[in-house]
């Protein structure tokens, strides 16, 4: 059923909601952050000094590449404060401006340069981890269906938190326990049959890697014929993979481990493609998909996006009552899809009723939960 008078847009206009928290108290810590790490030139400094005094919305310096992209979007917006504009639209204004503030677009010594690579350096994982995750997905073949499918499946979900060892003990009988939504064994279901999955990443480091074993093992078992990984194409929300966080995080495995030997020449074969598109840093949701990835997304046997940030752009930053149903709201999509969320901001669909109210308070927020949702 079509979700036609849907509820508004969240913004961060009251001050003690999650979205003004954000804006208030992350933004300025991410710019301290990135100011700590890098021995950015006065005028970036200043640059970015200016993005934190003041919250009005205003174009794109005219030397931006894209300032006519956003003279579009940010056109019902300027003016105003980035508190009264939606949320993930002014996240997103954030970052952009943060990439114009460090010269990372611009022709210069700094274009290219990640200000949030330092932070994403140190998540990478060493090489006992890679050992260990090595050895753990060459068990998981020997694995009934079902455990293999929780094991990975939990570890995609959970990134650091997951238990990467996949011992199938107490870690994921406790990632098991907090789920709030569970379509675990749908995915698995939609995770066969020999087409092209793609996987829409989220953050780099250490939640990339149990993406990179669950494409390696969905190829290797012969689940899938070909997988494509989605990356963004410029840093973002900190964390966010690029193609260079793959890279480096696929360079991290020991020369003697299989699974980075695997996922290379899957590469370079084709079977495993590296995507990228503008969309990816657009204030955009996937409503508003280009044509581009709207036909990849419809040739594909499924789509899973991974993390908060996709799941906001699925099904729309709002307001929404939770039982509100998931099948409705991404009813749009062009393909089948399935939402892999570790649950760190207010948005949430598709909750049976009763849940939510056995839940924390905080349970929106806490990163301590998670969903899995499919749509078929
Ligand atoms: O890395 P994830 O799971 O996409 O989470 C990003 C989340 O972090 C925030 O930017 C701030 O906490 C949220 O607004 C956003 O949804």
């Amino acid at each position: 059923m079509p979700v036609d008078a849907p509820p508004p847009r969240i913004r961060s206009d009251d001050p003690a909601s999650f979205a003004a928290s954000v804006l208030r108290d992350r933004h300025p810590a991410i710019v301290a952050r990135v100011l700590a790490d890098l021995p950015l030139p006065a005028a970036a400094r200043d640059g970015l000094a200016g993005l934190l005094q003041d919250p009005t919305v205003t174009p794109l310096p005219r030397d931006a590449h894209d300032h006519e992209d956003w003279d579009r979007w940010g056109e019902p917006y300027f003016g105003q404060s980035m508190f009264e504009v939606p949320f993930l639209w002014a996240e997103n204004y954030f970052y952009r401006r943060l990439l114009h503030a460090t010269g990372y677009h611009e022709p210069g010594p700094w274009r290219g340069i990640d200000p949030f690579g330092p932070q994403k350096a140190a998540d990478l994982p060493g090489e006992d981890e890679l050992r260990a995750v090595q050895e753990s997905g060459d068990a998981l073949l020997h694995l009934p269906e079902d455990e293999q499918a929780s094991a990975l499946v939990a570890a995609a979900l959970w990134g650091n938190r997951a238990d990467l060892g996949f011992q199938l003990a107490h870690g994921l009988a406790q990632a098991q326990a907090d789920l709030v939504a569970d379509d675990t064994e749908l995915l698995w279901k939609r995770l066969a049959g020999g087409g092209t999955v793609c996987v829409v990443a989220d953050n780099a480091g250490r939640e990339l890697l149990p993406d990179l074993v669950l494409i390696d093992f969905l190829l290797r078992a012969g689940r899938v014929r070909r997988v494509e990984l989605h990356v963004k194409p410029a840093p973002y929300f900190v964390s966010d993979a690029l193609t260079a966080d793959v890279l480096a995080e696929l360079r991290r495995f020991p020369a003697d481990s299989a699974i980075g030997r695997r996922l290379w020449a899957a590469l370079r074969a084709g079977t495993l493609e590296l995507v990228t598109d503008p969309f990816y840093c657009a204030p955009l949701e996937f409503a508003q998909l280009p044509a581009g990835l709207a036909a990849r997304f419809g040739a594909a046997t499924l789509t899973i996006l991974k993390g908060d940030l996709n799941y906001r752009r699925l099904v729309g930053d709002r307001s929404w009552a939770p039982e509100t149903s998931f099948a409705d709201v991404t009813g749009y999509f062009p393909g089948p899809v399935a939402a892999l969320r570790t649950v760190k901001s207010d948005v949430v669909v598709g909750l049976a009723a009763g849940v939510e109210e056995r839940l924390p308070a905080s349970w929106r927020t806490s990163g301590a939960f998670a969903m899995v949702q499919v749509r078929g």
